[in-house]
């Protein structure tokens, strides 16, 4: 009788799974019947990492985990369809966050001058080499057994990618306010992220990272993926998106949009009025814009703004909370957002609204602190 181990399916190694076939196998030779043939049987490569395993003795104990997104897609049409929809020819090179095992990298390979693939796991990497050699391929591929998000990325021209879905807020944010310079990055995406990132003002998943992302990148809906697609089968459904950079940016200092559009979106559903209300937060703005008068530049460029009636009420305001509140919320009330959502704003009523914050000598960014792009985005 065939036995299985006792742990949950999603804990059974390939050996168990190997062990069970080999006991199925003998129970049917001595039955005298002919082999039977199963889909792990096949010697093809068709881009499925985990059909080779179960083939190869050394590969037999890769256990893949849920904590690193190690979901490996293996449908070979999918697979197709994403490289051909990145748009990779032949004279560029690929950059490939997390190649696991190699599915998409072998098809990469076949197209694409050259491929970069940047990849956590030394276990999976000792995978993605042997099979690219095997093809004939390690001359094209440049593996990089590292943290995507704390390296840096060599030069590329497009990104092709079924990233862990735990880092796709912080890993976007790199990709496009990274400084790189690329054509476009086709990325497998959480279906419920994608769908935040596609959004726009006023649907109900609009939010900052949406907000942060479209001021420099355009977004496309490729196609969706089923969970059935992936090994093992992930609890949600996926999609694929393509981001393109844009030729032009609005001229802002980004490190003071970001602080500016996390105020905003800290509580995305309440008004404009009743977040920049809050006493914590117009007491946070009032230290950081003296902070920031104290920086010669700013102070003379405040003193040529300001009416001397609006310097004595600044100075005779005592610690000027309430006085800075009501500029604070008469700013707002001007430019009519006082009751509006941010989730409702385009970016450029956004950009107008810091805009006249920095011109009231309202600051959002702290230039003690340095800018973190992981950590800022890490919750997006
Ligand atoms: C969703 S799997 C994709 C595997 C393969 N591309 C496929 O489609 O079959 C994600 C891969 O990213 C790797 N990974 C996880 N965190 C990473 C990180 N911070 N930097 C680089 N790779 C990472 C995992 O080890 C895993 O191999």
């Amino acid at each position: 009788m065939l036995q299985c181990p006792k742990s949950s399916v999603n804990r059974l190694s390939v050996h168990h799974l190997l062990q069970l076939s080999a006991q199925f196998h003998q129970v049917r030779a001595k039955s005298g019947r002919p082999p039977f043939k199963n889909r792990y049987d096949n010697k093809d490569d068709n881009g499925d990492g985990y059909t080779r395993k179960r083939n190869e003795n050394q590969e037999d104990r890769l256990q893949l985990y849920k904590s690193r997104g190690q979901h490996l897609l293996t449908n070979p049409r999918i697979l197709d369809s994403i490289v051909r929809s990145s748009g990779v020819g032949p004279g560029e090179t690929v950059l490939e966050i997390g190649p696991g095992t190699g599915n998409l990298t072998l098809k990469l390979l076949e197209v694409a001058k050259k491929v970069i693939a940047v990849e956590v796991d030394k276990r999976m990497v000792e995978v993605l080499n042997k099979r690219v050699s095997e093809r004939g391929f390690g001359d094209k591929l440049t593996i990089i057994c590292e943290d995507a998000l704390k390296t840096d990325f060599p030069d590329f021209d497009l990104v092709v990618a079924n990233i862990p879905y735990g880092i796709s807020s912080p890993l976007i944010a790199k990709l496009v306010f990274g400084g790189y310079q690329f054509r476009n990055a086709t990325l497998l995406l959480q279906k419920e992220f994608a769908n935040r990132l596609l959004a726009n003002p006023g649907d109900s998943e609009f939010n900052r990272l949406a907000v942060n992302v479209k001021l420099v990148a355009e977004i496309d809906h490729i196609m969706n993926v089923s969970k059935r697609d992936f090994v093992p089968i992930p609890k949600v459904d996926s999609s694929v998106v393509k981001i393109r950079l844009r030729s032009e940016v609005p001229n802002l200092d980004l490190n003071e949009w970001w602080a500016f559009t996390k105020t905003c979106f800290g509580k995305k559903n309440k008004t404009l009025g009743a977040t920049f209300r809050q006493k914590k937060k117009v007491a946070e703005l009032l230290n950081l814009s003296k902070l920031t008068s104290l920086d010669e530049n700013i102070e003379k460029h405040d003193s040529c703004n300001r009416s001397d009636d609006e310097e004595d009420e600044w100075e005779d305001s005592g610690t000027g909370v309430k006085s800075f509140k009501e500029k604070v919320v008469g700013i707002l009330r001007n430019a009519g957002l006082e009751d509006k959502r941010p989730s409702k704003l385009s970016n450029e009523e956004l950009m107008h609204l810091l805009s006249l914050f920095n011109e009231a000598g309202i600051c959002f960014h702290d230039e003690s602190r340095p800018v973190d792009i992981n950590a800022s985005f890490a919750a997006s």
